[in-house]
């Protein structure tokens, strides 16, 4: 399966940092979403955003994940011990890094609707030029994985919230990439589905020694990270490791 081959957790006591931040700034016009926001994301750990509405979370996240450039600031990416600048990227350069590097899970999953459970999660190995069986092949042990054995063939409209959700945290997991963003990926369903889409994401990049990058306004959410991370006026202003 394609997580056998993903890198080992870091061992205790020598974190070793898949991302680095350093004073990013990003500004839309006369607002400053990002005021010199700092934070490093270790190998093979949850980390949560959280932080008031507007304080620059998701500006953040899609700074450190390539969607967008900072006006200024470094976003370093060190994968299996080679390190890149991330930030000064231009669009080619940084999707093909999104394709590649990185897994996103959002808060209504963006699947595509008119495609199958196992063709979402196949795509993004075809849209990096795996043939579709192949694709398919790798992507179907995923989705088993994720408990949706059985439901390969279903459109998404033909599953519930959280099965769909967990087909969105397959297809971000079957490139084994090294980092995995979520912005409020528990934010549309209720208490008990949303601890199930928890694990299941926590499983698919922590428990396969992959990093997770979460922006959450959910309490529970944060809990179950190793490290919760608040933002406020566009900087990281606190963190706290959650006692369990
Ligand atoms: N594309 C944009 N154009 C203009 N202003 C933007 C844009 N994106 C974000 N902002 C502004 O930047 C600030 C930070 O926004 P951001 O979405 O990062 O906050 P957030 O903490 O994720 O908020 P929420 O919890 O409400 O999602 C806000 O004042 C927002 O209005």
């Amino acid at each position: 399966m394609e997580f056998q081959h993903s890198s080992p957790a870091p061992t205790a006591g020598t974190p070793t940092a898949v991302l680095t931040a350093t004073a990013l700034v990003k500004r839309y016009g006369p607002t400053t979403a990002l005021d010199g926001a700092s934070l490093r994301v270790h190998r093979g750990e949850a980390v949560a955003v959280m932080g008031a509405s507007g304080s620059g979370k998701t500006t953040l996240l899609h700074c450190m994940a390539a969607v967008i450039g900072p006006d200024s600031g470094s976003v370093q990416l060190t994968v299996d011990g080679h390190a890149t600048e991330i930030a000064g990227l231009d669009e080619e350069a940084r999707s093909q890094l999104r394709r590649t590097r990185f897994g996103f899970v959002f808060q209504n999953g963006m699947l595509l609707p008119e495609l199958t459970a196992l063709e979402n999660v196949a795509l993004p190995l075809m849209v990096n030029g795996h043939p579709r069986h192949a694709a398919e092949s790798a992507a179907a042990p995923w989705l088993a994985a994720l408990g949706l054995a059985g439901m390969e063939q279903r459109r998404i409209g033909q599953l519930s919230g959280g099965q769909a959700q967990r087909v969105a945290i397959a297809r971000a997991q079957v490139t084994a990439a090294p980092v995995v963003f979520a912005d409020e990926p528990t934010g549309a369903l209720d208490s008990a589905t949303s601890d199930d889409v928890m694990n299941a994401l926590l499983y698919a990049t922590k428990g396969q020694g992959r990093s997770l990058v979460v922006v959450t306004h959910d309490p529970r959410v944060a809990q179950r990270c190793d490290r919760v991370l608040h933002m406020s006026d566009g900087r990281i202003v606190r963190e706290e490791e959650p006692v369990r």
